[in-house]
């Protein structure tokens, strides 16, 4: 996958406007989300092998804020020949635009649907797995639970949710002791004090994150009957939830 080097905050601005999904990001995302997310490439592999164990004849599976399609690439590999349809969904242009190229970068007997739609207003059905991977955190609170049932009640039983936030933690001291790490992975990855200050400006008013009791919570409040942390480095968690 082609991706320049994130130096989109390294210069000083007057002002730091809202962080958006749009082209200059894009064509860094790849570089941007591994130095960013401890845990990410042992993520996208391990959304791999759950859909090598969860995706079943003749169901869909749906990749939700697909951006360079990381997750379908992954997904798509170990389900060949499954007479299986993968929907990757994405609101950003600039996402879809790159990740049909990364797409047709590999041969698959796959069909991969790839639709530039805000998730809140897809249909969710027949579907064996869901991924989320970083992506709830950016939708508004109050939009939260209404998608997670609607993701629910397309699944078929036994269906397989993957989803992957970065956390908030009730315990001040705790949180602050992870989000220290955190921000010594972004300083370990080449990040600058400056471009990772900016960046938190930039991320303040669209990525809140939801603490572990609140994710497990709406999952069993809207129809998921087994929900478990999978994966956990500093503030990043990955979420398994069964139907
Ligand atoms: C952090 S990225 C996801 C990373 C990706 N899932 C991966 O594994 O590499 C969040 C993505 O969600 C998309 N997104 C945010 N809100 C959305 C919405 N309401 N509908 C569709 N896509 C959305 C953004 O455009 C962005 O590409
Ligand atoms: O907290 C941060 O610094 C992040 O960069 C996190 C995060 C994410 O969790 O999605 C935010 C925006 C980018 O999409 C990549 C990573």
């Amino acid at each position: 996958m082609i991706s320049q080097q994130d130096n989109i905050y390294a210069h000083a601005a007057d002002q730091i406007a809202d962080f958006q999904f749009d082209q200059r990001v894009a064509g860094v995302f790849n570089d941007m989300i591994r130095r960013s997310v401890p845990g990410y490439a042992q993520i996208i592999n391990t959304i791999g092998d759950f859909a090598s164990d969860f995706v079943t004849p003749n169901s869909n599976v749906y990749d939700l804020g697909s951006s360079l399609g990381s997750a379908t690439l992954s997904i798509r590999r170990q389900i060949e020949g499954r007479e299986c349809q993968i929907y990757a969904i994405d609101n950003s242009l600039s996402m879809i635009e790159r990740c049909t190229e990364n797409l047709s970068a590999y041969v698959s007997d796959i069909k991969v649907n790839l639709l530039c739609a805000d998730i809140r207003d897809i249909d969710i059905e027949n579907a064996s797995m869901v991924v989320l991977n970083f992506t709830l955190q950016f939708l508004p609170k109050s939009d939260r639970d209404s998608l997670i049932k609607r993701i629910c009640d397309g699944m078929l039983p036994g269906g397989l949710l993957v989803i992957s936030e970065k956390l908030y933690f009730e315990d001040e001291q705790i949180h602050g002791l992870l989000d220290k790490q955190h921000l010594n992975f972004k300083r370990a990855n080449g990040y600058s004090e400056l471009e990772i200050s900016q960046k938190r400006s930039a991320l303040e008013n669209v990525m809140r994150p939801d603490s572990l009791t609140v994710h497990k919570q709406r999952l069993t409040d809207n129809g998921f009957s087994h929900f478990s942390v999978w994966f956990q480095c500093f503030n990043f968690a990955s979420m398994v939830a069964i139907k």
